[in-house]
């Protein structure tokens, strides 16, 4: 596989700087040639040939950024600190179908011959295509030849061995940032899988990290009673916010309440949280496992095939882009524009164009476009009315925001208010039409919140079990400053700082957003 020789003077986007640094974490010392860096540096192509922090000469440059890539996807363990601590036999045992006495007077229970465990050691492949070019569509690279380098992360599930004896485990779930379908049901699952490790004590914060210091907040007590029906709503049982108060509050709050096993539901702004949680009580030498669930409909957490919330976010949004194109097709030169979520991503937009079928013109904050001019989105919409009668636009909330006024206005959390394209694209079209005195009808939907408000469809429910599951065995197996994931359909550990370095955007060069090109048959607005 690596004999490949490296293709003389072919393209290479050669990463310009580093990706930017989020939520103050800066990334490893190499640099990663992904996805961000192409769609950000797409003008900037270079005939350069090599990756300048990375000596591909040096013949062992393989085995050195392995090497790199392996400390930096170590996960954060108890021992790191607490060498002294003795793990003892799981108690995850699915024999025991008896409720688990408060005392374990009869000791804990065990099943030493399963063989449900994961090792410690099992790994699961980050990457699965092994490109040969780096003009293939979409591919990745780390070296200018583009050869093939394993990328291993963690496997999650349970472990035989576990760092908490149940009796003394008191945990906590928080559920921040925006809502998203699914948030209930990986609550329950964190309940369900607390109790069969024998867990009596779990409390859930209300209302995000607010629930840690607003006076008049109460925890919720939680056990399978409580949770057993939650999943059938939509929402979160504990309520969201945004803002908030300090990690320092935040982990007096926890020492207060003696909480060793905290659970954080969220997205990019909530793991950043979580991880500095994680990272204050190792300061204060706490013995407490911070573990994230992400949660995001944006679908915008790095190395994910997909977050939880995300597939019924799209089914949903289809819903939506069907009424427009009702109300389009029906109407003479009739035009439907739909604005959907996605604050940096256009992954809603571009998967429900793909599914629906029924969108002439996808825009996303990913690939410029014009509006006005010869390549103008207008020009296009004129096209569409007049050869088949009506179109369909599907815009994401962050695309265009070049088009409208900055206010620099930023929400509890810090996120930029972005401006409303949806009704800019709207007005345009009117202003448009009206001027080239072409009759046409144009009907605005913004279906945003409609969308993540439901409750999770089948694909969704069973993710968010899963991966309520794993927090716990990743909790119990001592990880801490970690999150959940599925990566190539295996479900994995990540240390919280990969994951979010920055948000995820969509590849305008993958195969992905070709299908969409293709599907619309959109032609490039710039
Ligand atoms: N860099 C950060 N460090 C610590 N906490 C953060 C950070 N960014 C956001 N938070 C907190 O995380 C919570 C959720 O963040 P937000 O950006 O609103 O949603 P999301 O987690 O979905 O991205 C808020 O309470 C916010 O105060
Ligand atoms: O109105 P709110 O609650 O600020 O939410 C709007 C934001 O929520 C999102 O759906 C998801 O954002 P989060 O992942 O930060 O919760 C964004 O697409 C959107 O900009
Ligand atoms: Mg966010």
């Amino acid at each position: 596989m690596d004999s490949i020789s490296p293709t003389i003077g072919v393209k290479f986007v050669a990463p310009l700087k580093k990706p930017p640094c989020f939520f103050g974490f800066s990334g490893s010392s190499l640099p990663r040639l992904r996805s961000f860096d192409r769609i950000f540096q797409k003008s900037r192509v270079f005939t350069e040939t090599r990756n300048p922090a990375i000596d591909f000469s040096d013949p062992h440059w393989k085995t050195k950024f392995q090497g790199d890539f392996e400390r930096r996807f170590n996960l954060p363990h108890l021992t790191d600190l607490f060498d002294d601590i003795e793990p003892i036999p799981s108690t995850f045992c699915l024999k025991s179908r008896l409720p688990v006495s408060e005392e374990f007077a009869d000791g804990y229970p065990s099943d030493e011959k399963w063989h449900g465990y994961i090792n410690n050691n099992d790994r699961v492949l980050l990457k699965v295509i092994h490109y040969s070019s780096p003009t293939s569509a979409g591919a990745e690279c780390i070296d200018p030849a583009c050869t093939w380098v394993e990328q291993w992360i963690h496997r999650a599930g349970p472990r035989e061995k576990i760092y908490f004896k149940p009796e003394q485990v008191n945990a906590a779930i928080v559920t921040c940032g925006g809502l998203c379908p699914g948030l209930n049901d990986v609550i329950r699952q964190i309940v369900i899988t607390l109790e069969i490790y024998g867990v009596k004590r779990i409390m859930g914060i209300p209302f995000g990290y607010r629930g840690f210091s607003d006076q008049g907040i109460h925890e919720m007590q939680l056990s399978r009673k409580v949770v057993q029906n939650i999943h059938l709503a939509g929402g979160s049982l504990l309520g969201i916010s945004r803002g908030g108060p300090t990690i320092s509050e935040i982990v007096d709050s926890m020492e207060e309440r003696g909480i060793n096993m905290l659970f954080v539901l969220g997205g990019n702004g909530t793991h950043a949280g979580a991880n500095a949680i994680h990272n204050e009580c190792r300061k204060r030498r706490l013995k407490v496992a911070v573990v994230g669930v992400p949660k995001t409909i944006d679908n915008d957490i790095l190395h994910m095939d997909k977050t939880f919330g995300f597939d019924t976010a799209v089914e949903e949004a289809q819903r939506a882009i069907n009424s427009a194109y009702i109300e389009a097709h029906s109407a003479y030169h009739g035009i439907g524009i739909v604005k959907l979520m996605g604050r940096s991503s256009g992954f809603i937009a571009m998967h429900a164009s793909l599914a629906s079928g029924q969108v002439d013109i996808c825009l996303i904050p990913e690939v410029p476009f014009h509006l006005h001019g010869p390549n103008g989105v207008l020009k296009h919409l004129r096209y569409l009315v007049e050869t088949k009668g009506s179109a369909v636009v599907c815009v994401a909330e962050g695309a265009g925001q070049n088009f409208l006024e900055k206010t620099n206005a930023t929400d509890p959390s810090g996120n930029i208010v972005l401006g409303d394209i949806g009704v800019h694209i709207q007005q345009e079209t009117k202003k448009y039409f009206k001027e080239i005195d072409v009759p046409a009808d144009v009907k605005y939907i913004d279906p945003t919140y409609m969308i993540r408000a439901c409750r999770a469809n089948a694909s969704d429910g069973i993710l968010c079990t899963v991966l309520g599951q794993n927090a716990v065995h990743g909790a119990f197996a001592g990880y801490g400053g970690i999150t959940v994931g599925i990566c190539n359909t295996h479900y994995v550990y990540f240390p919280i700082p990969e994951v979010i370095s920055y948000p995820r955007q969509l590849d305008p060069n993958s195969r992905m957003w070709h299908r969409c090109l293709t599907s619309t048959g959109q032609p490039d607005f710039t």
